[in-house]
């Protein structure tokens, strides 16, 4: 079976070579024709760890195709995915113009019966509506039938998640499109879920939002923590061996950034208000996220005096390691922090660049972490790439200024820090305690 891949970016490259992978023909398209072009040289577009080694090995058995040819291709393939971005709106909506366009797009170029898979996110209710754009769009009636999959990668490990999913969820009125979407996926290793669509579509909301929230809980939770001396990390351990609980996502930090959890939480709570009900826990969520990383450098700036004039080091904008997305991360905030208090920033990513229009004579970007914490006050880290986990920090320590040292992701052993004469402060965790 061919099958297209409308939209090229994560989630549409994984799902991609994850079904070339499988064993099936597969094209990808995009409007963009540099991106296009770029994939076509077996080049992503992205940093995504394991993903380029299999685009060009499955462009080498020529299983996989890119283009901007959208006619042809809805000519071409039997069934098409959706992995078109669902972004934020001025008003906190998920803005549907690329799904829109894209169902338009199917309805007036089909010329047969086409299975329609929706794997972007989107707003309950959005399955319906797509059939309606693609009838409307349609020059005469042929039969298609759509299909709700909501895609729970995370990046970073996307073609790991792609694999070996937690769980697959159908969202299907129609036994025929369901087992043909079963099919596809018959040798991915993960449960399959057959819900009704609507139930999919807030399946994918209430995930995000639910691990937003323990990551908020934590967060908040850390505050206390830090006025009383205990360790969050501690906590998180004792609690997370209550299976009930769980040991996942109870890191605690600067907060989540990332191009899903802020808009999806965002695009809920707009559900929510359309149907005049208040989710208020999920509005404390958004709450405790947007003032957590001004929490901790109000107490960063008493530790080392004052922001204004000094020099600071930002180590990882990414919104978290092994990505090169800076979207919504919390660094960016940071260094937005730091600029308003006249300070000076030296930043740092393994991988991830700060745009060109933001740099300036106040912020550079440097390609070493030992150029960038040359005669530095203070070390701020934003995420926890391994590198700065496993570097020789008493080395490091010889560059700056000052040692201050500031582990937005209570990345490193605070002690051992401590030890080598850091003055290190971290996330819930009382700064007296570890001296
Ligand atoms: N990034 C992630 O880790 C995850 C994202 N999602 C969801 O998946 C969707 C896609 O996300 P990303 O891959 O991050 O988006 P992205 O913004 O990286 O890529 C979207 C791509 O769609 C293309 N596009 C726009 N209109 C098109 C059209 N009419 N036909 C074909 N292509 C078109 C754009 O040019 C762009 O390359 C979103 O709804 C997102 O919420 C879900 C799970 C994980
Ligand atoms: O819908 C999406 O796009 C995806 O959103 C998240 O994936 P992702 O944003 O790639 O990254 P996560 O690993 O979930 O991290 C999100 C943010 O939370 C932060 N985080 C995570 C875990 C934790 O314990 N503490 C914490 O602060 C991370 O640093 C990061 O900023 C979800 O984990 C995926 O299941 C989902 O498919």
């Amino acid at each position: 079976m061919n099958i297209l891949i409308m939209g090229m970016g994560y989630v549409g490259v994984a799902t991609a070579l994850l079904l070339t992978e499988l064993g099936w023909q597969v094209t990808g398209l995009d409007p963009n024709k540099s991106r296009i072009r770029t994939l076509s040289h077996g080049v992503l577009p992205f940093y995504e760890p394991g993903l380029d080694e299999m685009l060009r090995t499955h462009l080498a058995s020529r299983r996989i195709t890119f283009t901007s040819e959208i006619g042809q291709a809805i000519d071409d393939n039997e069934v098409i995915f959706l992995c078109v971005g669902t972004p934020s709106g001025s008003d906190g909506s998920a803005d549907l113009q690329f799904i829109k366009e894209a169902a338009e797009s199917i309805g007036k170029h089909m010329q047969g019966y086409r299975l329609i898979v929706i794997k972007s996110t989107v707003p309950v209710g959005t399955n319906e509506q797509v059939v309606q754009w693609i009838n409307q769009a349609q020059p005469s009636a042929i039969p298609f039938d759509v299909v709700s999959n909501p895609e729970f990668l995370r990046e970073g490990s996307a073609l790991q998640d792609a694999l070996e999913p937690d769980r697959i969820i159908i969202g299907s009125d129609n036994d025929q499109a369901t087992e043909l979407l079963r099919s596809l996926y018959k040798h991915v290793n993960g449960p399959v879920v057959v819900t009704k669509p609507k139930t999919a579509e807030l399946i994918k909301y209430a995930a995000n939002a639910f691990l937003a929230s323990k990551i908020s809980y934590m967060n908040e939770l850390a505050r206390l923590c830090t006025k009383m001396g205990v360790n969050i990390a501690d906590v998180a351990v004792g609690i997370g061996m209550d299976h009930r609980i769980g040991p996942h996502f109870l890191r605690a930090g600067i907060g989540y950034g990332g191009s899903c959890f802020p808009k999806d939480i965002h695009a809920l709570l707009f559900t929510a208000r359309e149907h005049d009900v208040d989710l208020t826990i999920l509005e404390k969520v958004v709450q405790v996220n947007q003032t957590q990383a001004l929490y901790y450098m109000n107490i960063w700036e008493q530790l080392l005096g004052s922001f204004n004039g000094k020099t600071i080091a930002v180590l990882g904008i990414s919104f978290k390691p092994d990505t090169d997305d800076i979207r919504e991360a919390p660094a960016i905030g940071i260094i937005s922090k730091l600029l308003e208090n006249s300070a000076v920033i030296r930043v740092h990513d393994p991988i991830a660049k700060l745009p060109k229009s933001m740099l300036s004579k106040h912020l550079k970007q440097f390609d070493s972490v030992e150029k960038t914490v040359q005669n530095c006050d203070a070390v701020i880290l934003c995420s926890e790439w391994k590198q700065y986990m496993t570097m020789d920090w008493e080395q490091l320590k010889r560059r700056l200024k000052q040692p201050y040292l500031f582990d937005g992701r209570n990345m490193l052993d605070g002690a051992q820090m401590t030890a080598q004469g850091y003055h290190y402060s971290g996330i819930g965790m009382s700064w007296t305690e570890i001296k």
